[in-house]
């Protein structure tokens, strides 16, 4: 087994503390909405916008922030991020009204979108190959407790000290964090990425259309399209409505729910890595396996006439808490399908895709909520129709996942790889284990 040194720990260490305070510096305002409608003076509503443009700064600023992680290196990008969302929150701590607000979270979306992918560049540039895909797991698990963060310290800040010490203090993780970043990251063990001559614009510019072409590329962008979206927006929007209004859950029962997905998640985390890292030819089919576990769950608990038995709605929250973990493995088909001056940009083009499709599934559940008259009462008639657009988004992600999967594999084929079908392998194994000939 190759050796991982210290200096690659302490290295990743920096930089995942970085990527968990950007999640922190995402997920602030979440914990601050009551505070910020009196403050900024808006309705509950346009808070809505926060969460959205932040998502479509974070999501379009993905395949240049790639780009530059190629170009530049991801230890720049780390930095860059970090000074950025220090400044939004700054501003945001200072802020009186509404533009000048939002204008803070655009800073703040520009700098957390710098940081994921850079981080897992220097996964890739630091730890053996074998590990990457543990590694991969545990920093995105890691770096998703930066919502605990704002859950539990920052909210405490805002309600005692207040708006503008609680953002000045989560302003202040994030210069700690550039001055470490800037002091202890090296992009690779051989030095910075700014120290060799960095290749030309028009490089930069084949490099980002041979990602793009490689079917490998494309299997990574739907996996991440497929696999995330349902969590995201119940997490981050109307799993909470729906368990408490629709399901007739009490907030103690539901906020269990919750807890449940957090501790499903560190388990599924690690599982995942090490299956990956064991059956790199299987990815795609542990991929399916968990969408198509998720839609059996969902459609179980949608076509029941009433509120679904407790047990239902706890097999629901499972199986939603692996599509985060789950959407990992579409950085490892960018990692391992393409070489690494064009890692980055491959990652970032694999990221734009659960940001995406998170985004469309809110959107369309609200407009659907609204335009079934159940804006108001979250009614489960009203949230059996609004959750109906899953199953658009989840059709789109597989038939992208197959396509994308039948052309990489004749790509393979053509190059002397031959993946055996699942059923071929099944019938081997049954074979093998009577011990008749294969
Ligand atoms: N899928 C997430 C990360 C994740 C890991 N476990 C649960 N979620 C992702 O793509 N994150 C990108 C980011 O910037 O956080």
């Amino acid at each position: 087994m190759e050796r991982i040194s210290g200096r690659a720990w302490i290295i990743w260490a920096v930089a995942v503390g970085a990527y968990t305070v950007a999640v922190l510096q995402r997920t602030s305002l979440s914990v601050a909405g009551l505070d910020a409608a009196a403050r900024l003076e808006v309705s509950a509503g346009v808070l809505g916008t926060f969460a959205v443009v932040q998502l479509l700064v974070y999501a379009g600023m993905q395949v240049p922030v790639g780009v530059m992680v190629d170009r530049v290196g991801p230890r720049v990008l780390v930095v860059t991020g970090a000074v950025l969302m220090a400044l939004g929150q700054v501003s945001l701590a200072l802020a009186q009204s509404f533009p000048a607000a939002l204008a803070a979270r655009i800073l703040v979306g520009a700098g957390d979108a710098m940081t994921f992918i850079a981080v897992l560049r220097l996964v890739t540039a630091w730890f053996p190959p074998r590990r990457v895909p543990l590694m991969t797991q545990v920093t995105g698990l890691v770096g998703q407790s930066g919502q605990l963060l704002s859950i539990i310290p920052l909210a405490a800040l805002l309600h005692g000290p207040g708006w503008t010490p609680a953002f000045l203090s989560a302003a202040s993780l994030s210069v700690l964090f550039a001055v470490l970043a800037f002091a202890v990251v090296r992009d690779t063990p051989t030095g910075n990425r700014t120290d060799e001559a960095s290749p030309s614009w028009s490089q930069v510019r084949h490099d980002l259309v041979s990602a793009w072409r490689h079917p490998g590329t494309r299997l990574g962008l739907w996996t991440h399209f497929t696999t995330p979206f349902a969590s995201v927006a119940f997490l981050l929007l109307w799993g909470y409505p729906f368990l408490v209004s629709a399901q007739g859950m009490s907030r103690g029962e539901a906020s269990v729910l919750f807890s449940v997905m957090t501790v499903v998640g560190l388990v599924a985390a690690p599982f995942l890595g090490e299956a990956v890292a064991r059956h790199p030819l299987r990815r795609s089919w542990i991929v399916l396996t968990i969408v198509g576990s998720t839609i059996v769950v969902w459609t179980a608990v949608l076509v029941l006439p009433d509120p679904a038995p407790r047990w239902l709605l706890l097999l629901l929250v499972v199986v939603l808490a692996v599509g985060g973990p789950a959407s990992m493995i579409g950085f490892d088909f960018a990692r391992t399908f393409n070489p690494p001056n064009r890692i980055g940009t491959a990652t970032g083009i694999v990221n734009v895709g659960g940001f995406f499709s998170g985004l469309v599934l809110i959107l369309a559940v609200g407009v659907l909520l609204d335009l079934t008259g159940s804006g108001e009462s979250y009614s489960l008639e009203g949230f059996r129709i609004a959750f109906s657009a899953q199953y658009v988004i989840w059709a789109i992600g597989i038939a992208g996942i197959l396509r994308t999967r039948r052309i990489l594999r004749a790509r393979l084929a053509a190059d002397g790889v031959v993946v055996p079908p699942m059923r071929d392998v099944v019938r081997r194994r049954r074979a093998a284990r009577r011990g008749t000939p294969r």
